[in-house]
């Protein structure tokens, strides 16, 4: 019999912002991955951009797995976001080499103001008082909104330039596409035993997510 995929609150979410969760996951600048008619200067912005945007993300996952340590019902939650933050790990060496590769000084780069925000934004939700609930939901739609973008850019059909597949398949392969999935049963679980208020809170925190990621492309492409 068919495995029949358990719907959650993360999903009725999606639907009910499903314009604003596709203007994140189709923006035009990952269309144009795609369709390989992408500005290879917006591209160079976005990996600079996106190399600061890491260096702000890695403290954010290690708070979360320190509360996947302290408050996660199963011990299995803590190895799932650990696994997440050894990527980033090869994430920003692959960042480095990706720099040079494309002659972007990361030591010059300055943080636009949508990353400014993004990042401000991630450290709100690293106060203690915001539930673990919230934090996980907005850590899968962070991580996700890469997934579904990206692996876009690799979906039959694409023209991708062969130079910009090594972005594409970071977070559009089926290894990150796992472990989205890992991280979204982890925030489901917890939701399915939140307050009313968490519920709420839930849902804005991954309504600005999706924003602040529309906000990241836009700025990107210039
Ligand atoms: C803006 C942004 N959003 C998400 C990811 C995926 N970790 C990222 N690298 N950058």
């Amino acid at each position: 019999m068919e495995k029949t995929e358990k719907r959650g609150m993360i999903d009725t979410w999606l639907d009910k912002h499903r314009s604003l969760y596709t203007a994140a996951t189709r923006h035009d600048f990952v269309v144009s991955i795609r369709d390989g008619s992408v500005d290879l200067s917006s591209f160079k912005t976005w990996l600079g951009q996106d190399y600061l945007f890491v260096r702000e993300f890695v403290p954010f996952v290690a708070n979360v797995l320190i509360r996947a340590g302290k408050e996660s019902g199963e011990t299995s939650d803590m190895e799932v976001v650990l696994g997440g933050l050894a990527s980033l790990n090869d994430e920003i060496e692959w960042f480095k080499s990706e720099g040079s590769k494309w002659g972007v000084d990361f030591s010059t780069v300055v943080a636009q103001k949508a990353n400014q925000e993004y990042s401000r934004f991630l450290e709100a939700l690293m106060n203690s008082e915001v539930e673990y609930s919230v934090v996980l939901t907005a850590f899968w739609g962070i991580e996700a909104v890469y997934q579904e973008s990206f692996a876009h850019c690799l979906g039959d059909g694409n023209k991708t330039p062969a130079e910009l597949t090594g972005a594409c398949n970071r977070w559009g392969n089926d290894g990150f596409r796992q472990y989205c999935l890992s991280v979204k049963n982890i925030a489901e679980r917890c939701l399915e035993n939140a307050s009313r208020d968490a519920l709420v809170e839930a849902e804005d925190v991954l309504v600005r997510v999706l924003e602040h990621e529309v906000a990241f492309w836009e700025m990107s492409r210039g």
